[in-house]
Order: structure tokens, then C-alpha cells, then sequence
């Protein structure tokens, strides 16, 4: 079996992989329509930022996994790989520690200009009496969009920097928020109003696409700092240029729009470009310790698929299906029975969703679930029970919905 490795992977982990018994297809840098040429001979695909189009899904047909190494699965066309019964996992928190990092590495940047006391020594500007102009980070109020595992190492560090920490996130409780230690904002707009520095931690997903709106960095206070390290599509991206031009608010982010998906190009950003705006090169998850952390992650996430057939981490199963009622067979582990199981079920004009087989100590009996998305009639229930030589029992409950 064949697993194609479209980015970056430490060269240790690739052996991990060849110890699976895979053959490696090593192309960082694959792209585009080479990148879907590529993946036509491959089982498994493991990207990091690289962009995985509906089209390689139309086109690889024998691919049956895509491992994001890393956190967002934004890049990837999940829909099309849903339609083509394609999995698509990703490695959530094992970046969280490297983007928090350098979460402080930007506010502290911000708070002592770091980058411009750099850039004007290198011009040989001595300025000690505009780049002493800093506030400080202890005591100061720290805003949390977003308390997944970034957000909540973000957290833990302002902590022990003295800071005051707010959090807002979807199911974010009261008890969640005390376990913290932090407090909880009942809205985005309530928390904005009330800090010094918001930093946003959430997924772009159609539900996040410009949360931070106009109207929330507007309610930041004059002076404040933003700083996004999740994705550029999660703010309002023309409310933030005005804010930043304005010299309103300080920005300091590590994604922009249009970005580059690769390691090197040449890009012209209009933000990355102003002065009241640090922005670094989507190099959150760039540490080693990550990627090492990524790696062993995708190794164990390509290990249990092809050992156990399941996949960790999967973001594409159904949560629901359209399974309304569960059938009960408890049968004799025999050749032909869950055969004709299913041919009763065909017969009744019922669609099976899930099904699941489970084989007891010794082999001789087993107990299957099938998942059927309407009530089948009960002569399908007496013929399957008719069968008595195969079958022990057959139950039929209906599902909660
Ligand atoms: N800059 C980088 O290199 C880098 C590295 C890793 C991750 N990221 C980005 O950061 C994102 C977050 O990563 P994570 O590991 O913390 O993910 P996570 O899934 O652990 O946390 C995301 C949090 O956002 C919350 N959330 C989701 N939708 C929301 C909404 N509509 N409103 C409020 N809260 C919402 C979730 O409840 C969750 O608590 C990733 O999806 C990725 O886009 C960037
Ligand atoms: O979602 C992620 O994990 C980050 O954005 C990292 O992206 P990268 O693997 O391309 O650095």
C-alpha cells in the first residue's frame, strides 16, 4: 500500500511509516494538479498546509485516508472527500504548546516593539526614548476567543504572566471557566469591550467566517492589541485593515488573507505591510517539538486505520445519520447469514446505514447491529427470525433522535 506525503514530515517519521509496511511517496511541495496526478496511486495522503482540492478526490480513487498534519482542515476539500467515502483526520492539540507560544512571542513583540527596536539598530538607530514607550503585561486584561486546546494554553501561560484572562467559546460553562481559573464573557462583543489584548483560537468553519466583525474590534478599546493566529477568515478582514491604518488598534498575526500555502513565494500583504501591524509567516505550528508531536500523531493515526480500521481524529463520520430504528440480529457465526439478513432488508425497500458485527469468545455466535433509516415491517422481522438454524434472536428498538 502506497501513502503519499505532500509536505514536510521529519525523515525519522517517515521510516515510522515504512515500518507499517507502506511504501512512502515522499513529495513536499506537490501541488495543484500534480498533486492530484500523485495521489492517483496512493492510498493515503498526508498533508500539512497544502491544499487538497475536490479534484484530487475525483481523480484518486483509490484513496481511502487524508491525514492532516496539524491542527485546521480548512485546506482540505472535506465535502468532496465525505461524497467519495473518503476519512479525513487531523491531529488536534498536538500544535497547541508552539502556537501559544508564539502567541506571547507576538504580544510581547507588541508591548515592547520588539520587532522595530531590531529593524532600527540594523539601520543604525539608537531610539531608546520611543522604544521605552511600554505598558506591560502584568495585570493587564487578556480576552480569549476560542478555549479549545490553544486557547486554554494561552490561558495557562497569561497566568503566569499576572494576567487578567476572560474567555469566550462555544459551549464554554460557567463551571469549564472556573475549572480555568478565568473568567467567562457572556458575548464576544462583551468581552472586546473589556480588554487590552483579544486572541482568537478558533477553526474556520462556515459558523466562524468574520466572527470577529467590524462591530468587536470596534468595541476593543483605543490602543488595544489583536492578535490572530487561527485563521485569516475568522475576522473581518477590510474592518481590520481601517483599524490598523488608523493606528486604532495594534495587530499582530500570523495568518493573512491570500496567503501563500506553501514554504516559499513572493507575497505582497497589504496588512503585513503597515506599521502598526507584526505579521509573521503562519509559522505557529513550526517548532520542532510540534512536529515531531504531528508526526508521531499521523504515524498512530495511520497505524490504527490500517490495523484496526479505525481512524482517530476522524472529522468527516456522520455525527447523525438518517438511521431511525436499530436491528437486533443475534445469529450463528456461519457463512450466509448476514447475507441473508441484509437480502430481507433489501427486500422490504429498506436502506441500511451502520452496521456493526460483533463475534462472541469461540466463534459460534454473533450479534449484529444494523441501523435502518425507516421501520421495516414485521413480516421482514418473522422472515429473518424464520431462519431458525441461523438465527437465535431479533430485536428492533427505535433510535433516540
Ligand atoms: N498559526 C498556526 O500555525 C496554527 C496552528 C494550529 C492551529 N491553528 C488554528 O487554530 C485553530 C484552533 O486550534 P485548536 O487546536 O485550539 O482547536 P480546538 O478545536 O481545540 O479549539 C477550537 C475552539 O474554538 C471553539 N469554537 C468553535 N467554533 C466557535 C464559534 N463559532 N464561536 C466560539 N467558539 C468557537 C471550540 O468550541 C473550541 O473550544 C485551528 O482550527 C487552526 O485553524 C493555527
Ligand atoms: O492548522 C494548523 O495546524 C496550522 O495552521 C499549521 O499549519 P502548517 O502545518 O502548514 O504549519
Amino acid at each position: 500500500m502506497r501513502i503519499l506525503v505532500a509536505d514536510e514530515f521529519p525523515k525519522h517519521h517517515l521510516d515510522s511509516l515504512r515500518g507499517l509496511g507502506l511504501s512512502v511517496d515522499f513529495r513536499p511541495g506537490l501541488k495543484g494538479d500534480a498533486l492530484a496526478e500523485a495521489a492517483k496511486e496512493a492510498s493515503i495522503l498526508v498533508v500539512r498546509s497544502t491544499e487538497v482540492s475536490a479534484k484530487v478526490f475525483e481523480v484518486a480513487t483509490g484513496l481511502s485516508l487524508v491525514v492532516r498534519a496539524g491542527a485546521g482542515v480548512n485546506t482540505i476539500d472535506v465535502k468532496a472527500a465525505s461524497a467519495r467515502g473518503v476519512f479525513v483526520a487531523n491531529c488536534p492539540g498536538q500544535n497547541a504548546i508552539a502556537v501559544a507560544e508564539l502567541t506571547f512571542g507576538l504580544m510581547l513583540s507588541v508591548d515592547r516593539h520588539i520587532p522595530d527596536n531590531v529593524a532600527a539598530l540594523r539601520q543604525g538607530v539608537w531610539n531608546k526614548k520611543r522604544f521605552s514607550q511600554a505598558k506591560g503585561l502584568y495585570g493587564r486584561t487578556l480576552g480569549i476567543v476560542g478555549l479549545g486546546a490553544i486557547g486554554v494554553a494561552v490561558a495557562e501561560r497569561a497566568q503566569a504572566f499576572g494576567m487578567k484572562v476572560v474567555g469566550y467559546s462555544r459551549s464554554f460553562t460557567p463551571e469549564r471557566a472556573k475549572a480555568l481559573g478565568i473568567e467567562r464573557a457572556e458575548s464576544l462583543l462583551a468581552l472586546a469591550r473589556q480588554c487590552e489584548v483579544l486572541t482568537v483560537h478558533v477553526p474556520a468553519t462556515a459558523d466562524t467566517k468574520g466572527l470577529v466583525s467590524r462591530q468587536v474590534l470596534a468595541a476593543l478599546p483605543d490602543g488595544a492589541t489583536f492578535i490572530n493566529t487561527s485563521r485569516a477568515d475568522v475576522v473581518d478582514t477590510e474592518a481590520l485593515l481601517e483599524e490598523a491604518r488608523r493606528g486604532r488598534l495594534f495587530v499582530a498575526t500570523d495568518v493573512l488573507p491570500d496567503e501563500p500555502k506553501g514554504g516559499e513565494a513572493t507575497f505582497q500583504s497589504e496588512l503585513g505591510k503597515l506599521p502598526h501591524v507584526y505579521a509573521t509567516h503562519h509559522i505557529g505550528a513550526s517548532t520542532e517539538q510540534a512536529q515531531d508531536a504531528i508526526a508521531r500523531e499521523t504515524v498512530r493515526i495511520v497505524d490504527q486505520f490500517l490495523n484496526e480500521g479505525v481512524v482517530p481524529n476522524c472529522v468527516n463520520v456522520a455525527e447523525r445519520t438518517p438511521a431511525r430504528y436499530q436491528l437486533i440480529v443475534r445469529h450463528h457465526d456461519r457463512v450466509g447469514v448476514l447475507a441473508n439478513v441484509l437480502d430481507a432488508v433489501r427486500q422490504a425497500g429498506i436502506n441500511a446505514q451502520e452496521i456493526e458485527n460483533t463475534i462472541f469468545e469461540g466463534a459460534h455466535a454473533a450479534c449484529c447491529k444494523i441501523q435502518l433509516d425507516s421501520r421495516p415491517p414485521d413480516e421482514m422481522l418473522e422472515r429473518i427470525r424464520s431462519r431458525a438454524e441461523e438465527i437465535i434472536f431479533v430485536d428492533l428498538v427505535e433510535l433516540r433522535s
